[in-house]
């Protein structure tokens, strides 16, 4: 087992995205608050501010050729093209030791989105969107007084309308991935930060290695909704054992519930009982056997961890429970639904002929 866990860990850590650095894009309308809550991200958590809308004013002070070109379309509020602004930002992160950025205010369009991963092959890690009403904003940019030119009634305006026509497309984009983490930026500064450091906490970024790592291994995600709710998890006694704190890693995987679950499966089908993400993602990898199992063992992780996940609700906000062969009853009729609905690969047996040579529930 060990070996299969440190082939598949070696596997996760080698692959090209451990040279890459981490990226997170922060979005918003002008005004939410982006480079404000970076300062405190900054400070907090070690990341790398680069802002892209400072970059292309420092590149207009440094009298470079793109200047005119760049001022003109910053006082029209318009969007620079890609190009430029893609080299500012590699520029910068080459230049830079750190392996770890958040890029504020780009990319703010579709083409700059498809271009940045097109030159750099970089995936954000997560998109932090800073949500705040017209009102507040326009409020806080004709106040920001750091002389910008485009901080005026008129420019302002024209940057609300091609944030609403231009970026929120991007975001919607991530947000369908399940990237998209939303902040409330109407509330005071500290408050808002309250929200940002939920989203960095060791918590949260392990669910997001869970969530990323089931979309690698499976190939789909959980849905972002579950994800976000997921994420949202915070310390208390395990309400499925009651002899644990609710961690993600306790909750899916150590609990004596939960492991019950996954033992259900394991002989016939899984090799070993996950003992956390990361067994689970080597299973997945390195499983060798029929062509039917990869399906089949995507639909049990995601299943399980989906049917732990609303136990877990119903316990915490209902007074209702299912016993652990209650659970594996209800998991078994639904991984059975699913699979009826495949298309059968040929020749048979069919992934339902596959999955019944596994074990039933008692
Ligand atoms: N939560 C907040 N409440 C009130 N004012 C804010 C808040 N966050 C930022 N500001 C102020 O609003 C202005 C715009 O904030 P900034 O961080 O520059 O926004 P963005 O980078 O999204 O354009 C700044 O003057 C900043 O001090
Ligand atoms: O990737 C970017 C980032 C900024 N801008 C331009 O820079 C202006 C100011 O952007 P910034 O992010 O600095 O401020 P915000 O509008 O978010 O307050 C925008 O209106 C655009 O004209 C751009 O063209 N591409």
């Amino acid at each position: 087992m060990g070996s299969v866990v440190d082939a598949a860990n070696k596997e996760v850590n080698g692959t090209s995205s451990a040279k890459k650095p981490n990226v997170i894009f922060v979005l918003g309308g002008p005004g939410s608050g982006k480079g404000t809550q970076c300062a405190y991200i900054v400070e907090h958590f070690g990341y790398t501010h680069l802002s892209a809308g400072d970059l292309l004013r420092a590149e207009i002070k440094s009298g470079s050729e793109n200047g005119t070109m760049i001022q003109n379309m910053i006082k029209e509020g318009k969007i620079v093209p890609s190009e430029v602004t893609i080299k500012l930002l590699q520029k910068a992160i080459q230049e830079n030791g750190n392996d770890k950025f958040l890029i504020d205010g780009f990319p703010r369009n579709e083409e700059n989105r498809a271009a940045f991963e097109k030159v750099t092959e970089i995936e954000p890690k997560f998109v932090l969107f800073f949500d705040c009403p017209e009102e507040e904003m326009e409020r806080r940019l004709l106040g920001r007084n750091q002389g910008r030119e485009d901080d005026n009634i008129e420019t302002i305006r024209k940057r609300f309308k091609v944030f609403l026509e231009s970026s929120l497309p991007v975001i919607q984009y991530y947000e369908a991935k399940g990237k998209v983490r939303k902040i409330h930026a109407a509330k005071p500064i500290e408050d808002v930060f309250q929200e940002v450091k939920a989203v960095f906490s060791p918590e949260a970024e392990k669910i997001l290695e869970l969530t990323n790592l089931l979309t690698f291994y499976l190939g789909c995600s959980l849905g972002s909704s579950v994800s976000k709710e997921i994420s949202r998890l915070i310390d208390q006694e395990c309400v499925l054992c009651s002899t644990g704190i609710e961690t993600h890693h306790h909750l899916f995987f150590e609990c004596e519930y939960s492991s019950s679950i996954w033992k259900h499966f394991v002989q016939a089908i899984l090799p070993a009982t996950p003992l956390n993400v990361h067994s689970a993602a080597a299973m997945i990898s390195h499983f060798r056997h029929p062509s039917q199992a990869p399906p089949v063992i995507k639909l049990i992780f995601q299943s399980v961890i989906y049917l732990i996940w609303k136990e877990r609700n119903a316990r915490v906000f209902t007074s209702a429970s299912t016993s652990a062969a209650g659970l594996r009853s209800a998991l078994d009729r639904l991984i059975r639904d699913r699979l009826l609905s495949f298309p059968s690969p040929d020749p048979t047996p069919s992934l339902l002929q596959f999955y019944f040579s596994g074990p039933r529930p008692p």
